[in-house]
């Protein structure tokens, strides 16, 4: 299977460098890798520039030996999906149709799309009773479901979301993880989530990045890349991670790491 590999990137939203000259360890397809940092660290702006969305890039990125750096649009798009932190507002489709109409789009380069696939999904993510809804007139919690199932449907290689969870209440959160990871392993996908939240970061994904100010503080197996150092260092605080009576690590936020001083987000330039 296919790696994602980063080497040497930067990006720049006109002459202010947002990402710079980030390497990290391969990305491996099979498993779930977290992508984490404070606000304004660049995890948005770094999965825009893996998905092709942003023009002032330097370094490479390759998914397996394919150059994905100066891949045309259409041609990363036939193996990228990035799902953005909030779907177009007003959108009159009904859910069904929207997600139809996901897969038509990558049918066209790949495979034919399938109604019964489509039901399937959406009742995995369990919002089959919204299928005859328009889109315009769900909740947020249940957009961003709606948003996986466009993503999820299109079965690319690379699979890019942005705060995926952020409408969701914690029964979601932990289902959308678990399909997530059932997803990635059963069709060797490369998903990379951009959290906020360490403990579901800790508890459902393999893999880590963690930025600090456009740059890779480290990586690895998540569970190494959490700790209390890096929680100091990235968020300002003092924390513990311990494991919970059923063996989970669990992070304990103890205080605000007063040398900090301020938000370590405000730092950067
Ligand atoms: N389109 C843009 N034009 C100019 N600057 C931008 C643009 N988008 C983001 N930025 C700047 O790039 C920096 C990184 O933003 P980015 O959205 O990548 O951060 P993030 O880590 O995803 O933050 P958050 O956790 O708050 O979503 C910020 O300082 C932001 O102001």
């Amino acid at each position: 299977m296919s790696a994602l590999s980063v080497d040497d990137l930067s990006v720049a939203y006109g002459r202010r460098r947002i990402i710079d000259g980030l390497t990290a360890q391969p990305i491996e397809a099979g498993r779930v890798t977290a992508l984490l940092g404070p606000n304004g660290s660049g995890k948005s702006t770094l999965l825009k520039a893996l998905a092709g969305l942003v023009r002032t890039v330097s370094g490479n990125i390759r998914l397996g030996t394919q150059d994905l750096t100066h891949a045309s649009f259409a041609e990363r798009a036939r193996h990228v999906v990035y799902l953005p932190q909030s779907l177009p507002a007003s959108v009159h489709l009904r859910v069904f149709e929207s997600v139809l109409v996901a897969a038509h789009a990558q049918a066209q380069a790949t495979h034919r799309p399938d109604l019964d696939a489509v039901e399937a999904l959406l009742e995995r993510l369990g919002i089959a009773h919204l299928a005859s809804a328009y889109l315009d007139q769900l909740s947020g919690g249940q957009k961003q479901l709606v948003g996986l199932a466009q993503a999820l449907i299109r079965r690319p290689r690379v699979l890019l979301l942005d705060e995926p969870l952020s409408a969701l209440d914690l029964n979601y959160q932990f289902h959308v993880m678990d399909l997530l990871h059932q997803e990635t392993q059963a069709h060797g996908l490369i998903t990379v989530i951009v959290l906020h939240d360490i403990n579901i970061a800790l508890r459902h994904t393999d893999h880590a990045l963690m930025l600090h100010q456009g740059k890779l503080l480290t990586d690895g197996p998540s569970a190494d890349v959490i700790s209390s150092e890096t929680l100091r260092t990235v968020y300002g605080v003092q924390a513990r991670v311990e494991r919970c009576s059923h063996g989970f690590p669990h992070v304990m936020i103890d205080a605000l790491d007063t040398a900090h001083g301020s938000h370590p987000g405000s730092q950067s330039s």
